[in-house]
């Protein structure tokens, strides 16, 4: 059976760093670290995740705040909120929730938020950054399953890591993050195109499932021994939960844990460490902002 990666408990550990950093920043700068959270529209999923996020940070010492608008509000509009953030020298961190209503150009979006303060990893400039190997703000998801490799010890260097699917949210980062001096993976990436996908993913020492497809992952596709990071959160019906569905991954855990080496759940893997990762990077975001001139 595959030792369980409990992401839970490596994001609380993440958690208590960034709640020690979060004091000390106020100590030294008479303001905590600010997070603004814009979410537009009502979708019950998202307002979860937001939630959960401004309370994280709360806890972590970080002053966050939601802004909540309707799923009407024009593009100009929320261009100009976050023009105001930009400017806003008490905000540290601009998180904008995804997936956008689709009147707005999200690219556009992603573009009007200052480098800088930009949380999520997502800007061009940063993302320019991270593929050169330079520092920089780091994807939240990618770099959470990161830390998660380091924390439980999983060896990196000359591993081959496989990456199923390409988002620039997951993918595209978590390719560039392995391969990176120091972690020093062999990586491939594939994708729901990719010719004989199970002979390709059966090589993966590491291998990052993000295809966004519930239980997509199956035993005959795992390498014995394999350490397997299940990235997807799949909401599928189930009329015996209180709520309706239950939360799975992109893994089909029960029989991959039979072969695996280590495995992360949902709930409690991966989920819990993005999260962790924003707050981490809200606070680098802050330390930056505190100790470099602008610009
Ligand atoms: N700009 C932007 N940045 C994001 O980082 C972003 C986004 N947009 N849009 C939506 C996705 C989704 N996302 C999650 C984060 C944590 C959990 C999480 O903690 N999940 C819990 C379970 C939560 C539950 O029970 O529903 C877990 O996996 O244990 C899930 C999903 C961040 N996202
Ligand atoms: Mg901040």
């Amino acid at each position: 059976m595959a030792h369980l990666i409990d992401g839970k408990a490596v994001a609380a550990a993440v958690r208590d760093e960034v709640a020690e950093g979060a004091a000390a920043f106020e100590a030294a700068h008479g303001r905590r670290p600010g997070l603004r959270v814009v979410l537009l529209g009502d979708n019950a999923a998202s307002q979860s995740y937001v939630r959960a996020k401004a309370r994280a940070a709360d806890a972590a010492g970080i002053d966050a705040d939601t802004l909540l608008h309707p799923d009407t509000l024009p593009e100009a509009d929320l261009l100009a909120l976050i023009d105001q953030l930009n400017a806003d020298p008490a905000v540290d961190g601009i998180l904008v929730q995804l997936p956008l209503p689709d009147h707005i150009d999200e690219a556009a979006v992603i573009r009007a938020i200052d480098p800088a303060k930009d949380v999520d990893g997502f800007h061009p400039e940063n993302v320019g950054k991270l593929v050169l190997g330079e520092e920089t703000l780091e994807p939240c998801t990618p770099a959470g399953i990161v830390e998660m490799l380091r924390r439980t010890n999983v060896e990196t260097s000359g591993a081959h890591a496989v990456v199923l699917g390409r988002s620039n949210i997951v993918g595209k980062p978590m390719a560039s993050l392995l391969l990176r001096r120091g972690l020093d993976c062999t990586v491939t990436v594939c994708h729901s195109r990719t010719r004989d996908l199970a002979q390709v993913t059966r090589q993966a020492d590491i291998l990052v499932a993000a295809i966004g497809r519930a239980e997509f992952v199956t035993a005959d596709m795992v390498k014995p021994g394999a350490t397997v990071i299940d990235v997807g959160i799949n909401r599928v019906e189930d009329a015996t939960r209180e709520r309706g569905y239950r939360l799975t991954g992109d893994v089909d855990f029960e029989a991959v844990s039979e072969v695996a080496g280590a495995l992360t759940p949902v709930p409690g893997g991966v989920g819990p460490m993005t999260i962790a990762m924003l707050l981490a990077n809200t606070l680098e975001a802050a330390r930056r902002r505190a100790t470099r001139p602008a610009g």
